[in-house]
């Protein structure tokens, strides 16, 4: 085949998933759905974003977190075709959106919902015509208008309160609004930027709910943008993290924690969600072992192995005794996640804490407890 017909042809591929795309085709659940490949972005000579790649699949709920600075606002911004990036590639649904000219951008723009921190709602407009302003630019008829916005606010569990205006709204309502306008033209991919962070801890509670409940009944594509490792932890079992531009993981909470322990740059994030020990017990914290000293290990499970008596299997094993200095048992979205600090006592310590190592999934010595 020559070399125009080859790119003839790949013009006429572009060209139908466009036309599919537009049409409102989805892949089947689970096939992918955004392809971010080898993704750059400059401002001046300084990276907001450094070569990166990752893939989300149709109906995956995926947590994107980074400290101030680290790059989520302008990936996010590539992502919805605000910003074309200085290098790589953005798939979605088999579209390169970095490759198709404005005028195509805002039908691809059409087919993302966006929820922002602070709700951007318009003042002078009801909750139903806040939520019915996308349909009306959309050319939707005014019947049809109605309909939709009817099923969006029993969906956000905002039925009978569409007359209201934002003012005689409480933020976790004001924010259910921005969720039904950002659902109202029916959405391939839902981003949401810091949706949760003016919210008080209620309100933030009862929107990931909402997120995940629209999640699993619609099977929509969540990607939730924030820097806060706790709602985080609450909402996604899978999460990417950017740090300086790159992203420095892509994986589970479980493998966060574990790479988190090598990256001193992630410590800040990880001690947002992982029990620390208190000031009196860390300063009788020594580096290495000595005379009546007992090693302190953090302990982490996520999953059905979270809830392992691991305390008692100690005693049973190798008669060492474990004391819980912080943490417990808690939850990752909808499974258990044990993250603890304990102290072994007992000749076979050592030997108790090279099992822990291959039974968990994340165990570190944090020290050695000095006595008193
Ligand atoms: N328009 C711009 N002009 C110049 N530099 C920019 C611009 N936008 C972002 N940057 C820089 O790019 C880097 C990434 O910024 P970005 O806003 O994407 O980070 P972020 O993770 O969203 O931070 P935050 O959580 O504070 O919003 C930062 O160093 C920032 O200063």
């Amino acid at each position: 085949m020559s070399a125009s017909t080859t790119a003839k042809a790949a013009r006429t591929q572009a060209a139908s998933a466009l036309e599919r795309f537009e049409a409102g085709e989805l892949p089947p659940p689970g096939a992918p759905l955004l392809d971010v490949r080898h993704v750059s972005h400059w401002f001046g000579d300084q990276p907001a974003l450094d070569n990166i790649t990752f893939s989300i699949a149709r109906g995956e709920v995926v947590g994107l977190i980074g400290r101030s600075g680290a790059g989520k606002s302008t990936l996010l911004r590539c992502l919805c075709a605000l910003e074309k990036p200085a290098a790589g590639e953005i798939t979605l649904n088999s579209v390169d959106i970095t490759a198709l000219p404005e005028s195509k951008l805002v039908g691809v723009r059409r087919r993302i919902g966006l929820v922002f921190q602070h709700f951007n709602l318009l003042s002078a407009r009801t909750a139903a015509a806040n939520i019915a302003l996308p349909l009306q630019i959309a050319g939707w008829s005014r019947t049809r208008i109605k309909d939709r916005v009817g099923q969006l606010l029993e969906l956000v569990g905002m039925d009978g309160l569409g007359g209201k205006y934002p003012a005689q709204l409480s933020g976790g309502q004001k924010q259910r609004i921005g969720i039904a306008r950002a659902l109202a033209a029916g959405p391939d991919l839902l981003l949401s930027d810091e949706a949760t962070s003016a919210l008080d801890p209620e309100a933030t509670a009862s929107i990931l709910q909402l997120l995940g409940n629209i999640n699993r009944e619609l099977g929509l594509t969540i990607v939730l943008i924030t820097h806060e490792m706790d709602v985080v932890k609450r909402f996604a079992e899978r999460i990417l993290v950017l740090d300086k531009g790159r992203l420095v993981v892509d994986g589970t909470l479980a493998q966060f924690i574990r790479k988190g322990s090598d990256n001193p740059a992630l410590t800040p994030l990880l001690a947002e969600i992982q029990p620390q020990l208190p000031e009196a017990l860390r300063r009788r914290l020594a580096e290495g072992p000595g005379p009546g000293r007992l090693p302190v290990l953090r302990l982490f499970q996520a999953g059905p192995a979270a809830t392992q008596p691991v305390m008692a299997m100690l005693e049973q094993r190798f008669n060492v005794a474990a004391s819980l200095l912080q943490g417990g048992v808690s939850a990752i979205g909808d499974e258990p996640a044990c993250d603890m600090i304990i102290s072994l006592s007992g000749e076979r310590a050592a030997e108790a804490t090279v099992w822990l190592e291959g039974q968990t999934q994340c165990c570190d010595v944090v020290g050695w407890l000095c006595p008193l």
